[in-house]
């Protein structure tokens, strides 16, 4: 069940998202919000944000029975990011679906970025002692894949981490490097920017402050689902 909610504005800047320089993100009428959603800002630089209530119910029981059966035999297929430091499982899941495609509608409201710019979903699983080790999600340029990416959407500049179930030990996502932490709960998520704007300090480049980890579970079992938003429109492979 969804509502409409008034959304904070949001405006975009010029040398990150060029198609929408200057232009503030207005809601269109039939996106809709679910009760309680809610975006608090966490940080200013790096920029972080929490989001409450981003999922239905709903919408996290349909894309955890979509990625079920997908889980296993995708555990090969790696982004290039890190991917040996990863104990979890995860799969690729197809946007088509309208739960994917509702929860996708409202990040494309909240963060002012097309949908075409989104990367194939990614929903990942912990069963209990999983982890992933300390990562940036952004394409390392020194990287073997890194030419393939930058062709086909370019960098990850926003990452949306988003939490399907509760789980009942562990599991937090945590920045180390900022000393942040937050702890999984069903329907929200965390939002943070994987590139620096140039007012911020150390200049527009790729930021190594948002280094983080999907700490170790230790009880029951974790869903989350990877939302990464490209510079440019990704071509889905
Ligand atoms: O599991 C988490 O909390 C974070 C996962 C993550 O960083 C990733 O899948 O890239
Ligand atoms: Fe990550």
């Amino acid at each position: 069940m969804s509502s409409t909610h008034v959304m904070p504005a949001i405006t975009v800047t010029e040398d990150e998202n060029p198609s929408k320089a200057k232009v503030s993100v207005v809601p269109i009428a039939s996106v809709t919000f679910p009760p309680k959603f809610e975006y608090k800002v966490v940080s200013k630089s790096p920029r972080i944000a929490t989001i409450s209530n981003l999922l239905t119910t709903e919408e996290m029981q349909s894309i955890i029975a979509i990625a079920k059966p997908r889980l296993k035999a995708s555990r090969v297929v790696g982004d290039g990011v890190n991917s040996s430091a990863r104990s979890s499982t995860s799969c690729r899941i197809p946007r088509a679906h309208k739960d994917v495609m509702s929860v996708l509608r409202r990040l494309s409201e909240i963060t002012g970025y097309s949908i075409d710019n989104f990367e194939t979903i990614q929903v990942v699983h912990y069963d209990e002692t999983q982890e992933y080790k300390a990562h940036n999600d952004w394409f390392n340029p020194n990287g073997e894949t890194y030419a393939s990416h930058m062709k086909n959407g370019g960098q990850r500049l926003i990452t949306i981490f988003c939490y399907l179930n509760d789980v009942t030990g562990g599991g937090e996502t945590c920045f180390p490097k900022l000393d942040l932490k937050f702890a999984p709960h069903a329907g929200h998520a965390v939002l943070w920017y994987n590139r620096r704007r140039k007012d911020e300090e150390g200049g527009a480049g790729m930021d190594d402050r948002v280094l983080h980890a999907g700490t170790r579970v230790t009880g029951g079992e974790k869903w989350g689902m990877n939302v990464w938003i490209r510079e440019r429109k990704y071509i889905k492979k």
